[in-house]
């Protein structure tokens, strides 16, 4: 099958050496060989010749490293023998092959689109894009019947009760308890600013966002302590997700020798964790129950359609989507208004004239928060700039022709769209690479206009992010909060810090005197 000729890239012209003629000193004619000694010596590659014209016409015809990139230097070997290069790798890929491409990955041939339509296209229509089954199948495995893995009718209905309850006025019940979350980081910032060494900012931040899932979302207690005892938990999930993620098969295999103890060890202790505040919840009275304000939990134990077992992987998985993503947006951001003088000050001069009068301790109100224009850009711009999760991948349950880029592609392909590449191309975005958050700006010469589906940091349509109403709130209060209150400085240089996919992708900053990739490390000052 062929995806439509504008999409094939001319071919440059032949290198002189093959025009021209054969030099018939070289080319001494052979022996010609009988027709049945040829039959004889092509017989045993018979099967291979059947497998491969039964697999190529179902195939699209698409540019792409060869199955042998994974044996030479490059992009597609750096990833298959270090898997956290995923995205910075196939954002290799794509400048050489272009924006649609294809690529072994084991031995299945699979799709990366960098096109916005395609993007609006695959995530418009669950049914004929599902999410793809390893993917199903490593959620299956870490949290079984939670909301990744779930059949598209429960889905579509879990999705929508979700909807109802997860909005605007649950946020501001959220306000008051996140100020306690607020408060523990900034003390631990001081104490930071007071003692003049670097901080590693990310595990702060993360201690932070677990303590506004589980407390805050979930209505737990946890001290900070044992947020970041979970946070660790989190951090071997992740890392054994990415794994099953590349070596599924292998370690499918392998399992009765211990390959997934690990993961298994670690999925008993988050359960634990989370079936506590479950089982506080259920045992709750009527008369407390009406002295706090709805929370996340109420919603997740109030779906009818997953059965009770059930739930704890839904609060489980919410866990792991709420936190790391938030917090390491956040880091992002700290990082770039470190990097871009421009964007820190533009905060400075926000919040100056916003909330100058108001206290360094006294929090700002929901409403306050509201009125942020240009920190919710900043926001937005880091997850534009660095998305935490940088590809969607789904499988086509019949054949389709994708309508950005016509590329037709056969049942059964596993597509990925590819966000952080579309993200940050050149051709999309001005000055694509810089940190700029005046171009979400609603006005200005540098607000910029983007097709429809080149933002989707939170996926689009009906899988988008559920937990984007919170992110988004979050974000913005913690940033503008950190910078009214301290002034900080990159502790290391600014390209060593580089990008890792650990299932999500992370700032982590190459430590070069130890070869350890470590939290990114930063001075505080109170301001
Ligand atoms: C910067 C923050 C965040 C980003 C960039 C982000 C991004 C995303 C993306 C791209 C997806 C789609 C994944 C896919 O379909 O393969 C997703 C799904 C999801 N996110 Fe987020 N997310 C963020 C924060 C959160 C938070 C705070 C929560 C929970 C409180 C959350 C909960 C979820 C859930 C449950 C899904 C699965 C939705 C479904 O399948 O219906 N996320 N997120």
């Amino acid at each position: 099958m062929r995806c439509d000729s504008h999409l094939i890239p001319p071919q440059p012209p032949l290198p002189p050496a093959y025009n021209k003629p054969p030099d018939p000193r070289r080319h001494k004619p052979s022996a010609a060989p009988t027709t049945s000694s040829t039959m004889y010596a092509l017989l045993p590659l018979l099967p291979f010749l059947l497998l491969v014209l039964y697999l190529l016409p179902r195939r699209p015809y698409l540019r792409g490293p060869p199955l042998l990139s994974v044996l030479l230097p490059g992009p597609v070997r750096t990833f298959h023998a270090n898997p956290n290069r995923l995205t910075e790798c196939l954002s290799a890929i794509s400048r050489t092959h272009g924006e649609v491409f294809a690529l072994w990955l084991g031995l299945s041939r699979v799709v990366f689109t960098t096109d916005p339509a395609d993007m609006v296209h695959m995530s418009s229509d669950t049914r004929l894009f599902p999410r793809a089954p390893r993917m199903r199948a490593i959620f299956e495995l870490a949290v079984p019947g939670g909301i990744f893995a779930m059949s598209h009718e429960q889905h579509r209905v879990v999705r929508a009760a979700l909807h109802r309850n997860f909005n605007h006025s649950m946020l501001r019940g959220f306000h008051p308890a996140m100020k306690r979350a607020v408060d523990t980081l900034c003390e631990a910032l001081r104490r930071a600013a007071a003692a003049g060494k670097p901080v590693d900012i990310s595990t702060l931040l993360s201690s932070t966002t677990f303590m506004i899932i589980l407390n805050v979302a979930f209505g737990g207690d946890f001290s900070p302590a044992d947020c970041l005892k979970f946070a660790a938990d989190i951090d071997i999930l992740s890392e054994e997700l990415m794994l099953e993620y590349v070596q599924y098969w292998v370690r499918a295999a392998f399992e009765w020798a211990g390959s997934r103890a690990r993961l298994f060890a670690c999925k008993k202790r988050i359960y634990a964790m989370c079936n506590q505040f479950v089982q506080r919840r259920l045992a709750e009275t009527r008369a407390d129950k009406e002295a706090r304000a709805p929370d996340m939990l109420d919603t997740i134990l109030s779906l009818d359609q997953v059965p009770e077992h059930e739930l704890a992987s839904l609060i489980v998985e919410f866990a792991i989507a709420g936190s790391y993503t938030t917090s390491q947006t956040m880091t992002w951001s700290l990082y770039e208004t470190c990097c871009v003088p421009r964007a820190r000050e533009a905060v400075h001069e926000e919040l100056a004239r916003k909330f100058g009068g108001k206290g360094a301790d006294e929090m700002l109100s929901f409403e306050e928060v509201d009125t942020l224009e240009y920190v919710r850009n900043v926001w937005k711009e880091s997850t534009r700039l660095h998305p935490i999760s940088p590809l969607l991948e789904r499988v086509v349950t019949e054949d389709v022709t994708l309508k950005g880029t016509g590329v037709r592609l056969p049942k059964g392909t596993i597509l990925y769209g590819n966000i952080k590449r579309m993200q940050t191309h050149p051709g999309i975005w001005s000055k694509a690479d810089e940190f700029r958050p005046e171009r979400w700006g609603r006005r200005g010469i540098e607000a910029e206009r983007v097709p429809f589906g080149a933002y989707a940091a939170f996926a689009l349509g009906k899988i988008k992010c559920v937990g984007r109403f919170l992110a988004d709130y979050e974000g913005p209060l913690i940033i503008a909060e950190l910078h009214r209150r301290f002034k900080f400085q990159l502790a290391c240089e600014k390209d060593e810090v580089v990008n890792r996919s650990n299932f999500v992708d992370l700032p982590r900053y190459l430590n070069k005197s130890t070869g350890q990739e470590e939290g990114i490390p930063m001075y505080v000052e109170l301001r």
